[in-house]
Parts: C-alpha cells; sequence; structure tokens
C-alpha cells in the first residue's frame, strides 16, 4: 500500500476554507458594499477617485470585499479605452515609517532592472520619486493601504490623499484605500490627515451568529461534499465565532480544524458536533500559547500569581493584592519585581490577550473606581503554556492537582510555605 492516499470523503476543495480563497460573493455585506461600490464609482467616470477608509474588527470582511469590488471594478474598468487603472496593494504590517511605505510604492510602480534602495535617500526625494513615476505613468491609481495603523508617523498618510491638490501630481489620479481594525488609530489621527484620508468612511461590524451561519453555508457548500457536515455543525461553529468576536476569519478556521479532526479519524465520513468542540479546545490551546509565548517573563510572572490566586478562590482580586504574591514569585525567579504600575500595564496585558477579564468597581460614595481582574481561561492550557515560569518560580501547592505530568512536580520543591 502507497505510504500517502488520497482522501477525497469528506473535502470536495478544502482550499475554499483558506484565508486567500476570495468567495463569488460577500454575504451580508450589502449596505457596506453599496457606500464602498459608490465611493469607487468615480473611477469608472473618469474622475478623480474618493480616498476610503475601512475600519472594524479583525475577520469582518473588510479585505474581503475590498478585493471582490477591486477586482469588479478593474473589469469593468478594461471596457472602456479612456480609463487606465492601476492597483495597488500594500499591506503595512512590518512598514512602519512613510519613508518605508513610499520607497515600497517606488518599487511596486517600477520594474525590476529600475529598483530603488529602500535606505539612504532623503524623505523628500523619494516622494519626488513617487509623484515622478505615478505622474509618468499617469491614469488613474487606487492604493490600497491594508493594516494603515501600523505606519507610526503620518507623513504619507497626508502627502497621499493630498497629491494632486498640493500640486505633487498634474496627470496621474490617485485614490488612497486605508484599512484597519485598530480604532484607536482612527481616533487618533491628526484632524488633517483624518480628513483627508478618510474622505468617505466605512464602518464594518462584527457579525452576529446569524452573519455566520450563512457565510460558513456559503463556504461550506464548495469546500465540503454533500451531507457530510451534521445539521449542528454549521450552527456551533457560527455561535462560537459570534461569542468570541464576530470574526468570520476565526469561523471558517474552526470549520475547517473541525473538518480535519474527522478526515484524521480512519473511519469517520462526517464532521460532527465532537469535532467541532475538540478543533475549538486545539484552536484554543494555539492561540493562547502564541499569547503567552509572547509575553516578557514578568508577565508569565503576573500570570501565574493570577492563576494560583484563582486556584485559592481569591478572584476577582485587585492589583495590591496579585502584588505580594507576584513579588514573591519574582524574586524567587531571581527578578526584581516591577513597581506596581509597571505591574498593572501586564495585568492589562493579559485582559487584551483575552487571558483575563477585568470588572470596573466603585468604592463607595467617596471613593474613586478600581479594577478587579480573574483569570478567563481553561486552567490546563495555561499551565501547559507557563512551563518555564513553573521551572522557574517552583511548583504553587494550588496547581498541584492540575499537573498531569508528575515529573514536573518531583523536580519542584513546593511553595506552599512562601504564600
Ligand atoms: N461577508 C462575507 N462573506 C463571505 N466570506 C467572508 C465575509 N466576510 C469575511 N469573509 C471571510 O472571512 C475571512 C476574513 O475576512 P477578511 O480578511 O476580509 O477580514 P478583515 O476584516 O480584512 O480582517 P483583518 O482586519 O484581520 O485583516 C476571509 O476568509 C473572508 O473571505
Amino acid at each position: 500500500m502507497s505510504l500517502f492516499e488520497r482522501d477525497t470523503e469528506i473535502y470536495r476543495n478544502r482550499d475554499a476554507l483558506r484565508e486567500d480563497y476570495q468567495p463569488a460573493q460577500l454575504v451580508g455585506r450589502d449596505e457596506e458594499i453599496q457606500m464602498y461600490q459608490a465611493a469607487l464609482q468615480p473611477v469608472i467616470n473618469g474622475e478623480q477617485p474618493n480616498n476610503v477608509f475601512l475600519y472594524g474588527k479583525t475577520g469582518v470582511g473588510k479585505t474581503a470585499a475590498t478585493r471582490y469590488l477591486l477586482s469588479h471594478l478593474e473589469e469593468d474598468a478594461s471596457e472602456y479605452d479612456d480609463i487606465d487603472l492601476r492597483l495597488t496593494f500594500l499591506n503595512c504590517d512590518g512598514l512602519t515609517s512613510s519613508y518605508q511605505i513610499a520607497t515600497r510604492l517606488v518599487n511596486e510602480l517600477r520594474d525590476e532592472t529600475n529598483q530603488i534602495s529602500t535606505t539612504g535617500y532623503p524623505r523628500a526625494t523619494v516622494y519626488e520619486m513617487l509623484w515622478d513615476d505615478l505622474d509618468d505613468l499617469g491614469g488613474t491609481n487606487l492604493i490600497v493601504l491594508d493594516e494603515v495603523d501600523h505606519v507610526e508617523d503620518d507623513s504619507i498618510l497626508y502627502q497621499l490623499p493630498r497629491a494632486r491638490a498640493n500640486n505633487n501630481l498634474s496627470d496621474a489620479k490617485i485614490g488612497i484605500i486605508g484599512i484597519s481594525n485598530d480604532f484607536s488609530f482612527r481616533d487618533d489621527l491628526s484632524p488633517k490627515v483624518k480628513s483627508s484620508l478618510c474622505e468617505q468612511e466605512i464602518h464594518f461590524p462584527a457579525y452576529d451568529a446569524s452573519d455566520l451561519q450563512k457565510i460558513l453555508e456559503q463556504r461550506a457548500a464548495v469546500a465540503f461534499h454533500d451531507d457530510v457536515l451534521d445539521d449542528a455543525v454549521i450552527p456551533l461553529c457560527a455561535a462560537y465565532g459570534a461569542k468570541d468576536a464576530g470574526d468570520a476569519r476565526q469561523s471558517i478556521d474552526l470549520l475547517m480544524k473541525a473538518g480535519d479532526l474527522a478526515r484524521e479519524e480512519a473511519e469517520t465520513t462526517t464532521v460532527a458536533e465532537t469535532h467541532v468542540e475538540a478543533g475549538r479546545h486545539d484552536l484554543e490551546r494555539g492561540r493562547i500559547e502564541e499569547g503567552i509565548s509572547g509575553l516578557t517573563q514578568h508577565g508569565h510572572l503576573v500570570l501565574y500569581s493570577l492563576l494560583t490566586l484563582h486556584l485559592q478562590d481569591e478572584t476577582p482580586v485587585r492589583s495590591r493584592d496579585v502584588r505580594p504574591r507576584y513579588t514573591n514569585f519574582a524574586q524567587r525567579a531571581g527578578r526584581d519585581p516591577l513597581v506596581p504600575r509597571r505591574m498593572r500595564d501586564h495585568l492589562a496585558e493579559l485582559a487584551m490577550l483575552g487571558l483575563v477579564s477585568v470588572t470596573e468597581r466603585n468604592e463607595g460614595r467617596r471613593g474613586g473606581t478600581y479594577r478587579e481582574y480573574t483569570l478567563d481561561m481553561d486552567i490546563e492550557l495555561i499551565l501547559s503554556a507557563l512551563d518555564e515560569v513553573l521551572d522557574d518560580v517552583g511548583i504553587h501547592d494550588s496547581i498541584q492537582e492540575h499537573l498531569l505530568d508528575e515529573d514536573v512536580t518531583d523536580e519542584n520543591t513546593s511553595l506552599a510555605q512562601f504564600q
């Protein structure tokens, strides 16, 4: 028997569940698409395009809507001889300065033999090159800046949308499409950048369970063979997606994970609720491990402190009551404890990762407000991701019974006498 054999019982086209798949239609986004389409209409009329700013949480269809509309725009524009449309997509992840954006744009517009170095020029020189290149090419240029919030200085976000108004361009028409999932970015833009970059703002709200269900049904019809999914599978993936963040990407990933788990089982020919539950657990574990591994050692120490307090039924807890435990753990790990404010920053970071939830409380008539923290995640998952800090600090009594791996307990001393 061959080592690899094609298994096609579950999936008809698994690639339809991948990130790079472009659905033929976007489900449940009619209003946003209509506004977006209206903002792009001047291109077909041969007019100067609007600058558009799309914002909304992650996985709500901003990029998908952009790709969908721009591919139609490109196709429809090709019907008109007097329209020369050029689309440039730039993901700003990793491009933090206006300088980097400008050099990337110049290189996108030039052929391979004529690229410029990404360092060494004054910024104004790169801008000059950009305007010259755009004017030489002429036509209508739509530049998509996805994840535009990664750009830390706003020079280019002012210069690009205003290039014609500032007489930097005469022949070329230019329109910017900025996309962001960072709400504070939009709020923090200076008024002059906001007024030019955000000529037409379109908000993409999070999806609810019924939106997600329709999106998943559309995708599943392409990805899976008929009658492979148990009836409960799609509603369950949609319900989890809506509960988490209304993020279509997460729901599609969960459906794919469930399909993969079903496929791995030799005798299974259908995807069931149990595969969704197991898939969710696996994805959650991956997400937590990734989140925790990105934290500094102090972040780990704060999380470990909170975990032990949680297991001793002492949560929700104020940061000042986390502090003695954290200080003790830091000392045991041979680190100087951070000042209270820095320690609180770590609590806030844990909350941002979804590991910890925060409740604001009032101290009565005269007092101010304060925050209480509680652990919001499966204990076993957190423990498995905190391996290293357990080695550095030792095993607290409260977690003994949760440690499945006895070797760890043998090697470490109990901490009970310290707290
Ligand atoms: N309305 C929809 N209909 C069909 N598929 C959708 C819809 N909305 C989102 N998707 C799919 O969900 C996934 C995530 O969407 P997309 O990449 O557009 O999100 P986004 O809002 O750009 O997120 P981010 O801010 O993280 O880039 C993609 O696979 C996309 O095809």
